[in-house]
């Protein structure tokens, strides 16, 4: 698969220390790339760096296969961008503020209708902006990136500051993106709960370093689960166990046992049974990925 954008040993120092720091992101074709990470992390900076808005202290970025800072031109005129907050004149309508934008990108009128039509404003394009909720006034930054027909769209925290149900359409609406319009979409957040819904691949960003970077499924895979074995003579189970050189722990009327193959949990089902203690209960915990996110942001600890 094609890298549409990739960085290596990307770094941005402000003073004495680093707010991004060695960062090799890798955005293959067709994805929708989540980077996730808390506040502060280093997001913004990072996607100003690929967009050509903040200056590398060290390293490189790569677009389309260019290099950014060779190409940056080319490479801007097929990358649409939603940074912060979008900029527009409220006392002009959608449509109106569309307009400038479609002139100063100089590209066709009949862009505007279309990326209204996705953004689904078509009713309020001649509302004045000044009167748009947060949430269409958000869509109407998404339209804005997307009027050049981009073949990248980089969105930092598009669903910020919306409600639940806005941020819903806005999740629909990027969701769609890439098989409606070809495109690959590099999405910030600090919320996994809200990437884990739209993104096919994230990258962990915790104080300016990648901690985690690949398929969402490889990071559920990271959790190893537990086995939580409930039994009718607990305390004699755990000794049977724990002369096997498992190291079961006993916890809430449950022997709780990790890092266990199908064959083991079979293994001991059948040991236990032969030494004449009921088997009550086998159940598997998964640890959530919001835990391991925590569990990654928290300890710093990299994969
Ligand atoms: N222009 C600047 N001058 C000095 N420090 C900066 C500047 N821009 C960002 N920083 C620092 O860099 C670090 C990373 O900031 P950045 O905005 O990239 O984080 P973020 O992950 O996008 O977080 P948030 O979601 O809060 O915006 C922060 O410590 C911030 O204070």
């Amino acid at each position: 698969m094609q890298a549409i954008v990739s960085t290596r040993g990307l770094s941005k120092r402000y003073g004495s220390s680093y707010s991004v720091e060695n960062i090799d992101l890798l955005v293959e074709e067709g994805e929708i790339y989540g980077f996730l990470g808390p506040n502060g992390a280093g997001k913004s900076t990072t996607l100003k760096m690929i967009l050509g808005l903040a200056q590398p202290t060290e390293g490189s970025v790569t677009v389309f296969g260019k290099e950014l800072a060779k190409h940056r031109r080319l490479i801007l005129s097929q990358t649409g961008s939603l940074i912060e907050s979008p900029s527009y004149y409220g006392h002009l309508t959608g449509l109106e503020n569309m307009r400038v934008v479609q002139r100063l990108r100089n590209v066709p009128g009949s862009h505007v209708r279309e990326a209204l039509k996705i953004v689904r404003l078509e009713q309020q394009q001649n509302k004045k902006v000044s009167q748009y909720s947060l949430g269409m006034k958000q869509r109407l930054g998404i339209a804005m990136a997307l009027l050049a027909s981009p073949k990248l769209l980089v969105l930092d925290e598009p669903t910020n500051g919306l409600d639940p149900a806005g941020i819903g359409e806005i999740r629909e609406l990027i969701k769609s993106l890439p098989q409606r319009l070809g495109m690959t979409v590099l999405i910030s957040s600090h919320l996994l709960s809200e990437i884990e819904q739209i993104a096919t691949s994230v990258g962990i960003i915790h104080q300016g370093k990648m901690l985690f970077q690949g398929k969402l499924d490889r990071l559920r895979n990271e959790s190893h689960p537990t086995i939580a074995i409930k039994t009718s003579r607990n305390p004699m189970a755990h000794s049977l166990l724990a002369a096997q050189g498992l190291t079961p722990i006993l916890q809430d009327g449950f022997l709780r046992l990790s890092h266990l193959t199908d064959a083991q949990v079979a293994r001991i089902n059948r040991e236990l049974l032969a030494a004449d203690i009921d088997v009550l209960r086998i159940v598997e915990h998964k640890k959530s990925l919001e835990s391991l996110f925590l569990e990654l942001t928290g300890k710093e600890r990299s994969l």
